[in-house]
């Protein structure tokens, strides 16, 4: 726990209003796990990172405190009511790399002096009342990427910045004046527009203005996309980076026209705050409790972002918030139900809070997006870990890892069915929408979508013979689900797979097929077979999957049941296993080998 970084926040927090959203920012709780906005290092000995974006901070920021987080990268204190001039004590942050001040009432001068932070990457200072000149030693900064001073009062000549690194730059509406040095002239007209410039790029605001008002229906979520949109544009056409741009280009401005919209104008930065605020106001994003993040549209839009793939319910994105929080965003396609029982399913899933279910951190819905934000997993699913380029990337998946797997999941799911009265259901487990928690054991996400989004669209392989629709599912269509989920544990292999030339087989169908055959050694995983004396414990998995994915639904055991079974896999056999494991040693099951009971199969 960093002690001196605690105190010097509290104090911060002691000495400036603030809203309600730091209630567990006290001394008892643990600053680096609990407290909201602020990120610790990984060794937990300092604080890196502060994001207190529209907190309800007002005020001005206490001398001595913020300062005193030596190790801080990233402050963000966006969005909020801090008045007073550019904090001077910041100076001793020369760790900085990223600051986001915009969207406040700081007046006065801007720090004569960036020198200081010479790691300086991201600089927002927008929307605020500074005023004087901007300062020359901007151009020390050789990380600089991202300066963005508009809507200010700032005045004087635009200084000969040489920066190269620089690939935003937006200084519109000020009282700027002067020519548009040569350094900057590679930066798009709107970036200086709305000042008092004398050369050519002082553009008539008939030009500027022209592309935003040809789409005034989709005044509203134009405001939320426009800034992004221009960081993003200048920065792929300077570096290429398809793949990380593709989130905001292809998530957040797919429906809006885009021509000329990176041109910014005096006036259209003046209506885009308004209908910025009244669009968060209406479409806020909702966290849920015991999340530390805190980010608005906006970061979310801004972030880097790379996809991690599309699914039946829309696309999952990797974000990086402002470079430091990484979380993965599902933005949402065909959702069928309206705003209030979208609501009512994402309150629904968002309290549930288990070790063996991936947290819903947050949400956001408006008429054109639908997003859900879950915490990263670095690891991937246990699809890529099971599926997976078999060397290089994949992660080797032993048989305790898969034992953990299906405990957890199953937990998981006996969790889900506890709620709201037995009415709640997973309704797509599938090896995709399971990750691992810290100790390895499974962890299920995706809760609950299956009701929200066009029924059409479901997975099979997954699906329990009676849940061709989705109003149709019960309980037990879950536990189908998850006997399918142990069988692809046991086998390797994907529930649906190709067999040579184009004929697909069923998992469930073949492994029933191999076992009846008596060949049951046969379905195992080759890469198990490695691993002594775990024959005893596959089979038990077998048992127990192939019970799951019986057709009768009724003939199915309850969860319950089957997490009382898979957890009693491993303690049986820890205590044969002394007495086996001298006969047993070093040997793997070989065909014919193992008896199944017979058990009434579908298939
Ligand atoms: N929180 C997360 N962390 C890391 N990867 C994730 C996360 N959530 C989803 N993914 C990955 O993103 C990809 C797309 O996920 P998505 O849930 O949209 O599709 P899916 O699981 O393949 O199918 P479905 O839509 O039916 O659930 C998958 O590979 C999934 O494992």
């Amino acid at each position: 726990e960093p002690t001196e970084d605690k105190q010097a926040l509290l104090d911060f927090l002691h000495n400036i209003s603030h809203s309600h959203h730091l209630i567990n920012w006290n001394k008892s709780s643990s600053v680096c796990k609990s407290w909201i906005g602020v990120t610790c290092n990984s060794e937990q000995s300092h604080v890196i990172a502060l994001q207190l974006t529209r907190t309800g901070l007002s005020g001005r920021i206490p001398p001595n405190t913020l300062s005193r987080l030596s190790a801080l990268q990233t402050v963000s204190l966006a969005s909020n009511s801090i008045t007073g001039s550019f904090p001077s004590d910041f100076s001793q942050l020369n760790n900085l790399i990223y600051l986001y001040l915009q969207f406040n009432k700081f007046s006065g001068p801007l720090p004569s002096d960036f020198s200081v932070w010479k790691n300086l990457s991201i600089v927002n200072l927008s929307n605020n009342s500074f005023n004087g000149s901007i300062p020359f030693s901007l151009s020390n900064l050789t990380h600089l990427s991202s300066l963005v001073l508009a809507n200010n009062t700032l005045s004087g000549d635009i200084p000969d910045l040489t920066i190269p690194t620089l690939l935003e730059l937006n200084f519109a509406n000020n009282n700027l004046s002067g020519v548009v040095p040569e350094s900057l002239e590679r930066f798009p007209r709107g970036a200086f527009s709305g000042n008092n410039l004398a050369s050519s790029h002082a553009l008539s605001p008939s030009f500027l203005i022209k592309p935003r008002n040809s789409h005034p229906t989709r005044k509203k979520s134009k405001g939320l996309r426009e800034p992004a949109l221009l960081g993003v544009i200048i920065g792929a056409c300077v570096l290429g980076i398809s793949v990380i741009t593709a989130f905001v280009i292809v998530c957040f401005y797919e429906k809006g026209g885009r021509s000329g919209q990176q041109v910014k104008s005096q006036k259209g930065e003046a209506s885009r705050k308004k209908e910025g605020s009244e669009s968060r106001d209406n479409n806020r994003i909702v966290f849920f409790e015991g999340c530390t993040l805190a980010f608005d549209l906006e970061d979310l839009l801004r972030a880097s972002a790379e996809v991690l793939g599309k699914g039946t319910f829309g696309t999952v994105y990797k974000a990086a918030l402002e470079d430091v929080t990484t979380v993965a965003v599902k933005r949402l396609k065909d959702v069928i139900v309206g705003k209030r029982e979208f609501e009512q399913q994402m309150e629904m899933v968002g309290r549930i809070r288990h070790d063996n279910v991936a947290a819903l951190r947050a949400y956001y819905y408006s008429k054109e997006e639908k997003l859900m934000v879950y915490d990263y997993y670095e690891q991937g699913s246990v699809s890529s870990m099971l599926h997976g380029k078999r060397e290089g990337s994949r992660v080797s998946l032993n048989w305790d890892s898969r034992l953990k797997i299906a405990i957890g999941v199953a937990r998981g799911i006996a969790h889900i069915h506890a709620q709201q009265g037995g009415k709640l259901l997973h309704g797509n487990i599938k090896s995709s929408n399971i990750f691992l928690n810290p100790r390895g054991y499974g962890c299920v996400s995706d809760i609950g979508l299956a009701t929200l989004i066009n029924p059409a669209t479901r997975t099979t392989g997954y699906r329990a013979p009676e849940a061709t629709d989705t109003r149709k599912s019960v309980a037990a269509s879950d536990v189908y689900s998850f006997g399918v989920l142990l069988l692809e544990l046991l086998t390797g292999r994907f529930p649906l797979h190709a067999k040579g030339g184009e004929e697909v087989v069923h998992l469930v169908r073949w492994v029933n097929s191999v076992v009846r055959e008596e060949w049951t050694a046969e379905v195992f995983d080759v890469e198990l077979l490695r691993y002594p004396n775990i024959e005893e414990e596959m089979v038990e998995m077998l048992q127990i999957g192939m019970a799951c994915v019986v057709r009768t639904p009724d003939q199915r055991p309850k969860i319950g049941d089957v997490v009382r079974m898979v957890e009693e896999i491993r303690r049986v056999n820890a205590e044969n296993r002394s007495s086996t494991e001298s006969r047993s040693e070093g040997s793997t099951p070989t065909p014919h080998s193992i008896e199944i009971p017979s058990t009434s199969f579908a298939y």
